[in-house]
């Protein structure tokens, strides 16, 4: 099976937002817990990505970073659970630089969703899912219960 997984990481806005957009299948939206404006940033950049992506499935993870900087936090954990359920992205508390496994295990649970993404994409026709059905297929993987209560994802703070 031939696989490519196209990772890009958006921080801050370029000319090429939109190219980068269009070509992306698995996004990392970071943002500062101790900046209140990249966490609106983060937010402008989930909207413009549903915008440009749906209705193709494509892979997102929102990363919260600095949680070590706890003293002068502004945007609480829940917050940034929140926003991840309204757009059905991954999340995770993180801080580069006391620890890098946190780091290293989001990305390897993106990157695990992508391929699963992929996997799915990958069906002969006559099996292919519908996005409802793919989402139906994640939110079993990952949790979401049947009823379709907003149940969080897991998600890991180190
Ligand atoms: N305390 C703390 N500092 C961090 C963390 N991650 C990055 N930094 C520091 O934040 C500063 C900016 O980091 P960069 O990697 O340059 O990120 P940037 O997007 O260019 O800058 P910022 O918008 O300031 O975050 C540097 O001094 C980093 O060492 C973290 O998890 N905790």
């Amino acid at each position: 099976m031939k696989c490519i997984y196209f990772l890009l990481m958006i921080y801050k806005k370029d000319g090429c937002l939109y190219e980068h957009i269009r070509w992306g299948e698995a996004f990392v939206i970071v943002y500062s817990v101790n900046d209140r404006h990249s966490f609106r940033e983060a937010r402008e950049l989930l909207g413009q990505l549903s915008k440009l992506k749906l209705p193709s499935y494509y892979t997102s993870l929102l990363l919260g970073n600095k949680r070590d900087l706890d003293h002068c936090r502004q945007i609480c954990v829940d917050d940034g659970h929140e926003l991840s359920l309204q757009y059905g992205c991954q999340f995770y508390e993180v801080s580069a630089a006391e620890n890098f496994a946190g780091v290293s295990l989001a990305f390897q649970s993106l990157l695990r969703e992508a391929k699963s993404v992929q996997l799915l994409k990958s069906l002969p026709i006559r099996r292919k899912l519908g996005v409802n059905s793919v989402s139906k297929v994640l939110g079993n993987i990952f949790g979401k219960n049947s009823k379709g209560d907003r149940k969080k994802r897991p998600s890991l703070s180190i």
